[in-house]
């Protein structure tokens, strides 16, 4: 089973990037920022935690956590977000390491596993290869603003605590271009996963 690793800056395209390979290429995605927020739902593991950090205050009607409170505190607030993550990043690696697991056992051809923390949290460990999905900053900003309603600001927040495009790229081994149109995306990904069966 071949694992790939994607990752790359806030708004970069990386969602996008999966969905076309599982489309394309039967690849099973995992990805952590989801797995995060499942981590984080009531009797789950980390819900307990996070809220002992955050205070009661972020607990919503339905019990669940409201995470747009907690992005507006950590994206500000530096110290809070080592914290979050010190609690989020452990279990998420755990459960990533048990679908690897399941997966090769079923006998899956393809894994790709996301994550914005990818270097940082050495996810290089359990891949095979690394690929970075860079996009212009002015672009993504555009993009997060259109389709998230983001503000400037917030996106410029978590841009700041991401690793620049030069540790990015330093740390990879396949970089797409997403600036342009999607099929110039696809076409890249397609070399990406023929560029390495020949290897
Ligand atoms: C702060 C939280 C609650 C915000 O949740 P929300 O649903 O509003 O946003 P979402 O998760 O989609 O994050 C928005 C973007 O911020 C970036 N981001 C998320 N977490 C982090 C982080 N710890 N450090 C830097 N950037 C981050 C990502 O690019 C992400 O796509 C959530 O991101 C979180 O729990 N983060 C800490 C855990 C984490 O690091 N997850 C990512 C890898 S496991
Ligand atoms: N080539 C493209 N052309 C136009 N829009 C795009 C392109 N690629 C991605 N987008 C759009 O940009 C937005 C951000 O993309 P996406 O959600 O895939 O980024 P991401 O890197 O996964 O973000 P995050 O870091 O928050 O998880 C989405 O609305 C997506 O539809």
């Amino acid at each position: 089973m071949r694992v790939i690793g994607v990752t790359g800056g806030v708004g970069a395209g990386k969602s996008t990037v999966l969905g076309i390979m599982e489309e394309d290429f039967q690849a099973y995605v995992i990805q952590a920022d989801q797995l995060g927020h499942i981590l984080m739902e009531p009797g789950e593991e980390c819900y307990d935690a996070v809220i002992a950090l955050f205070g009661k205050e972020i607990i919503k009607k339905d019990k669940t956590i409201d995470r747009r409170r907690i992005s507006d505190v950590v994206f500000t607030d530096k110290d809070m977000l080592l914290k979050l993550n010190g609690i989020i990043h452990p279990a998420v690696k755990q459960r990533i390491l048990d679908l690897l697991g399941e997966q090769k056992e079923a006998g899956r051809e393809i894994c790709v596993v996301e994550a914005a923390l990818f270097l940082e949290e050495n996810y290089q460990e359990f891949c095979d290869e690394v690929w970075y999905v860079y996009t212009e900053e002015e672009i993504r900003i555009r993009r997060l603003m259109e389709s998230r309603g983001y503000s400037r600001e917030k996106s410029l927040g978590i841009i700041r605590n991401q690793v620049s495009d030069q540790v990015f790229r330093e740390h990879t081994d396949y970089v797409i271009e997403n600036n342009g149109d999607l099929k110039d995306t696809r076409r890249q990904i397609r070399e990406g996963i023929e560029r390495n069966e020949t290897l």
